[in-house]
């Protein structure tokens, strides 16, 4: 039977630099692939978002573009974010389709402000619905209004924020997506940590994390997994799911 992880041979991980290989390779990839959004909308969010004392959590530039190619491959006219901060992941999903509507829940009420601002300034406030408010209850109001046919159903859901959550808002977002929607979950990798129960016992955001994955892993009408990222975020990874 394989061994559990012994963390401590893979220290390195919790220290890789912000500005080593892993970021060059990122810097290339935006000066190539990204030259058109380079001094973008989108980096503007990001910078009144640090100018305004968030912290520095929003997705990476290549993160956010990627996730918004997932939702476009989806054809996603509706999407999900559960997490806002400063909207940054949300403009980049805004860009999905001009048609596209995005979602996005936040509990900080600064944070709902601040994102409001910053996505009405990049135009596109009439795309992103920022709500404010637990997610959990937020979430379950619009379970009530898919059920009374108040609201549609989304066809993709980015999950984004108190990882000690994350069980509990994938099964709502079970529930107020189609059938074949894909929902993603960040930050299910953590420096590697999500291999170790150890770390679960020290760690409730690793604890929700290793509670989501094994979850998913017994749900029948799911079909599931998880890739693994470096870059500026570090070492890190995504989950991706599709209703079957
Ligand atoms: C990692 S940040 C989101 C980053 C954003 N998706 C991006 O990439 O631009 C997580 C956000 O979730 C919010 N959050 C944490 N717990 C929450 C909860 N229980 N309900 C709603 N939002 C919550 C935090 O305030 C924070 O702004």
């Amino acid at each position: 039977m394989a061994q559990p992880p012994n963390l401590s041979t893979h220290a390195a991980y919790d220290t890789l630099p912000r500005d080593g290989l892993p970021v060059a390779v990122d810097n290339y990839i935006k000066k190539n692939l990204h030259s058109s959004t380079y001094h973008s909308p989108f980096e503007t969010i990001r910078e009144a978002s640090l100018a305004a004392g968030l912290p520095d959590i929003a997705c990476s530039e290549t993160q956010a573009k990627f996730l918004m190619l997932q939702a476009r491959m989806c054809n996603a006219k509706r999407i999900l974010e559960v997490g806002t901060l400063g909207g940054y992941s949300a403009a980049w999903f805004a860009t999905t389709s001009p048609e596209t509507k995005v979602t996005t829940i936040e509990v900080d009420e600064d944070r709902v402000a601040l994102a409001r601002q910053n996505l009405k300034k990049a135009g596109l406030s009439q795309q992103v619905d920022v709500l404010h408010g637990w997610a959990i209850t937020v979430l379950q109001d619009i379970r009530e209004q898919v059920q009374n046919h108040e609201r549609e159903v989304f066809d993709f859901a980015f999950i984004d924020a108190n990882k000690q959550d994350n069980l509990a808002y994938f099964k709502l977002a079970l529930e107020i997506t189609r059938d074949r929607a894909v929902i993603i979950v960040d930050n299910v990798v953590r420096n590697g940590k999500v291999a170790s129960a150890e770390e679960a016992e020290k760690d409730n955001a690793i604890k929700g994390t290793r509670d989501l994955i094994e979850s998913i892993g017994r749900m029948e009408d799911v079909v599931a997994t998880a890739i693994q990222t470096v870059g500026e975020k570090n070492y890190d990874g995504f989950l991706i799911a599709m209703k079957k």
